[in-house]
């Protein structure tokens, strides 16, 4: 399948919405999703995967896993299979990998690299080439794996596994699920144990999958919260059926949506409730927001719920550092609750969103003035003050899905529609995030603003 490729961008445009109500689903979560393909190529027998994300950021991970030299195919009924190539058995590419717009997708990746004797050359699209790659490329180079990269360490590159890797200890220096499981993943292929030590609790699918599919792998927490990661190298891993559960990064604008558009009653189903990534569910209901989760359960190993979202008088916060890596992905969507919620709302601790598909707390920052909305920036801060919004601006999403996504949201609130200067970015993670808004009453247009 081939890589998403910058595709010509394609304006699109929100406008003043009716009520969002009924029920309404969002695609399956693209951290397990990622996961599931990745973890499956290197199991011995069929991973059947149901729930799947059908997105470019996926995509490109099935397409470099067949690369690697795993069967990856789909059923019509949308039922993914990965016959892997076992632990120590991928086989070295003939052409560049490209991950297109997938951080997620190519870090991981390098660490499955790590302990094979294969080069391989990664790159992706205009904004995963700007993002850094230093971050896993360090506790790589420490395992031994020889990496030919430009100077300040950023794609494209090629990296060379090492036959024997080294097993290190490694303390995890930014709180980063990416960089965590990158090294979790080179340790699959290095005899030994690998140490990871995780000051900052990010999400856990990787450690829950590994030892799903039968590595040997324990979690011990300490009394401040700081977590360690050991995994036994070379294992057997065992083909396993996943069911991947709603994503509740994509869950956040319909749910924001729902909340902000008056009259709206909108229920999102089977959204993953783990605690890593339900930040922006806590901060919510902490702004008055009418949130209730209904028919709990469990799925595959996961927590998930239906996300009800009944129109709410939100009120300003101060949203604590401590909190980030919990809903990461979710503050440009949060800044669009907050421009209609009364008085400040107080982001801390978001640094690590300047290093996102693009600098988000600058392109939320610019997209929230241009539309006459309130707004102030430190390095690791963003406060907005809510209020009726103007709208009519031009948002420039620098190829970055959720910027492309939260702004559409703020234009169903707006006096004058907003417009995204690239619809076509949303294919990254919600490719039908305009059908099912419009499905739901989202009121988008073609009108342009001025
Ligand atoms: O591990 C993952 O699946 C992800 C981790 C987060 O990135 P960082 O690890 O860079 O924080 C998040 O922003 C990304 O969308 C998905
Ligand atoms: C940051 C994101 O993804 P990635 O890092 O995988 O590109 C995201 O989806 O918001």
């Amino acid at each position: 399948m081939a890589a998403q490729s910058s595709a010509a961008p394609r304006p699109l445009s929100a406008g003043r919405s009716g009520p969002l109500t009924g029920r309404f689903r969002v695609p399956g979560d693209k951290s397990i999703s990622h996961r599931a393909l990745m973890l499956g190529a290197l199991a011995t027998g069929e991973t059947v995967v149901t729930g799947l994300l059908e997105a470019g950021d996926v995509m490109n991970t099935a397409a470099a896993m067949r690369a690697f030299g795993a069967a990856v195919t789909r059923d019509g009924d949308g039922t993914w299979r990965v016959r892997g190539v076992g632990v120590g058995g991928l086989l070295e590419p003939t052409g560049v990998v490209d991950f297109g717009n997938a951080g997620t997708g190519v870090r991981l990746c390098m660490g499955l690299v790590a302990g094979q004797p294969i080069s391989v050359t990664f790159t992706g699209d205009g904004s995963l080439v700007k993002r850094p790659m230093g971050r896993v490329l360090e506790p790589l180079r420490r395992m031994g794996v020889e990496v030919i990269a430009r100077s300040g360490d950023r794609l494209p590159l090629t990296l060379r596994g090492a036959a024997t890797p080294l097993p290190i200890e490694y303390r995890v220096p930014v709180p980063s699920a990416q960089v965590k499981s990158c090294v979790l993943l080179a340790g699959l292929g290095t005899p030994g144990v690998t140490t990871v030590i995780e000051p900052v609790f990010t999400r856990d699918h990787t450690e829950r999958m590994l030892a799903g599919f039968g590595a040997a792998i324990e979690v011990e927490t300490d009394a401040d919260g700081v977590r360690t990661i050991r995994l036994e190298g070379r294992p057997e891993l065992k083909a396993q059926h996943v069911t991947v559960p709603a994503d509740p990064s994509s869950a956040a604008f319909p749910i924001v949506a729902a909340l902000i558009v008056p009259g709206s009653d909108l229920t999102v189903e089977g959204v993953l409730m783990n605690p890593a990534r339900i930040g922006l569910i806590t901060t919510l209901i902490e702004m008055g927001a009418d949130i209730t989760l209904e028919n709990e359960r469990e799925s595959g190993g996961e927590k998930i719920a239906d996300v009800r979202a009944r129109a709410s008088a939100l009120k300003g916060v101060t949203v604590p550092p401590e909190r980030a890596p919990s809903m990461i992905d979710e503050y440009p969507v949060l800044a669009v609750a907050a421009a209609v919620a009364e008085g400040e709302t107080m982001m801390l601790g978001i640094e690590e969103m300047r290093v996102k598909e693009s600098d988000r707390v600058a392109a939320v920052a610019a997209g929230l003035a241009a539309n006459g909305v309130s707004v102030r920036e430190g390095p690791d801060w963003l406060a907005v003050t809510g209020g009726r919004v103007r709208g009519g601006g031009h948002v420039v999403t620098h190829l970055d899905h959720r910027i492309a996504m939260s702004f559409l949201v703020l234009g169903f609130v707006a006096d004058r529609p907003v417009t995204v200067d690239d619809g076509a970015v949303i294919a990254t993670s919600f490719p039908d995030f305009e059908a099912s808004m419009t499905a739901a009453g989202g009121g988008f247009t073609e009108e342009q603003a001025a």
